[in-house]
């Protein structure tokens, strides 16, 4: 297995647009990094750079210290694994994994021994001998890690790998893939507009929004301290919620009012330096569903808390929690607690906000004020 590392590499399709302007990327030896984004954001096309299926247009490709940004996908030995299997129907598991070696013409004890390593490490010795076509999605798809492993690749690039699987499937397959990627110390690639799939499996992730990576990060980072706006509402199920603000006061304490509405101190956690930063320009803050507290009981209410008045729009009830989506005077806000509550639309209900969770965005740059050097 190797590092990858992609550096100042764009491709332009048509010669005039830029569908990649520029990314400088690295996947550690052993490391699975995903590449996340909306649909058209360029997943893709970087994938397929790396894979040497499609040309660069600038910058350079490099396996270790080797520039591969000229060699062709056979000579760059990446394996895929795509979303629709890619196997021969009509053959058995055994031939399927088998495949890539019998082309290069190796010898028939070295294709059997390796061919069952591979099949012991996925559990499929059992179907060995079965036609493809007659497994289970996921059973197809173990096939085709298979065929990938059995190469010794480099890198293994999954393109998507559970989109076609029933939901049962994909949450078994993805924790077999993860296993497998770890044990093995597996190079690999993962391609996703999953954000569940992104969070459970990689090491890092890349977020990617029009060609432009937003940030790479450990999936952890990505949630807790997200770089900016788009991140932010990328990441998170629901999403964040995202607020109009305003600094009120630059002096200790800092100040930040609220749509408009309400006023808050902004906490210890705003270093004073970004009140400079921010005063004149608006502020986003960012408050994640499940940092609020609902119809809270006056009793465990810290000081520090920020009431809002609301009426529920929508109750949704969830298997732990449930999401209820609220109108309060500063807008539409959705919050998530510990199940059950007894709320229906039309309830009068009270939101308690906790300012030290809030995210703060610069308005015009989207950018975390937080995580920006003072
Ligand atoms: N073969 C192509 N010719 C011209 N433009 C292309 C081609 N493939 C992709 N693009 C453009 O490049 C940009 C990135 O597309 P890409 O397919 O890499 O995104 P993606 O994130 O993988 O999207 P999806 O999840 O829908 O596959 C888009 O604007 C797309 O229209």
């Amino acid at each position: 297995m190797k590092e990858v590392r992609l550096e100042n590499v764009t491709k332009s399709y048509d010669g005039v647009t830029l569908a990649i302007p520029g990314i400088n990327l690295v996947c550690a030896r052993g490391e699975m990094l995903a590449l996340l984004g909306p649909s058209g954001c360029g997943k893709s096309t970087t994938l397929k750079m790396i894979a040497g299926i499609e040309p660069i247009s600038d910058g350079a490709i490099f396996f270790d210290d080797t520039d591969v940004s000229d060699l062709d996908t056979a000579s760059r030995n990446v394996a895929m694994v795509f979303e629709d299997y890619a196997l021969y129907p009509h053959l058995s598991v055994f031939d399927n994994i088998a495949f890539p070696l019998s082309i290069r013409g190796k010898p028939k004890a070295e294709i059997t021994e390796r061919v069952e390593r591979v099949m012991k490490l996925l559990g499929l010795r059992e179907i060995s001998g079965e036609q493809v076509q007659q497994l289970s999605g996921g059973a197809q798809q173990r096939v085709s890690i298979g065929r990938a492993l059995v190469r010794e690749p480099d890198l293994i690039m999954f393109d998507e790998p559970l989109s076609h699987l029933d939901s049962d499937q994909k949450v078994q397959l993805r924790t077999e893939i993860k296993r497998l990627q770890q044990t093995s110390k597996l190079t690999s690639v993962l391609v996703t507009h999953d954000q569940n799939e992104a969070i459970s499996m990689a090491d890092r992730i890349a977020v990617m929004d029009k060609g432009v990576l937003q940030q790479v990060d450990t999936p952890s980072a990505i949630y807790n301290q997200p770089a900016n706006i788009f991140v932010a509402s990328f990441i998170g199920e629901p999403p964040m919620n995202l607020l109009d603000g305003s600094l009120v006061s630059a002096r200790n304490p800092l100040r930040i009012r609220l749509a408009g509405q309400c006023e808050f101190p902004a906490g210890e956690q705003v270093l004073p330096q970004l009140a400079q930063r921010i005063e004149g320009a608006g502020v986003v803050i960012g408050i994640r569903p499940e940092h609020m507290r609902v119809n809270p009981p006056q009793a465990g209410l810290s000081a520090s808390m920020l009431l809002l008045d609301g009426c529920v729009y929508a109750h949704e009830p969830g298997g732990d929690s449930d999401v209820v989506t609220v109108d309060t005077d500063i807008g539409r806000i959705v919050a998530e607690a510990p199940a059950p509550l007894m709320l229906a639309a039309g309830d009068s209900v009270q939101l308690g906000l906790e300012p030290t969770h809030f995210h703060y965005f610069c308005k015009d740059t989207g950018r975390n004020l937080l995580l920006e050097a003072p």
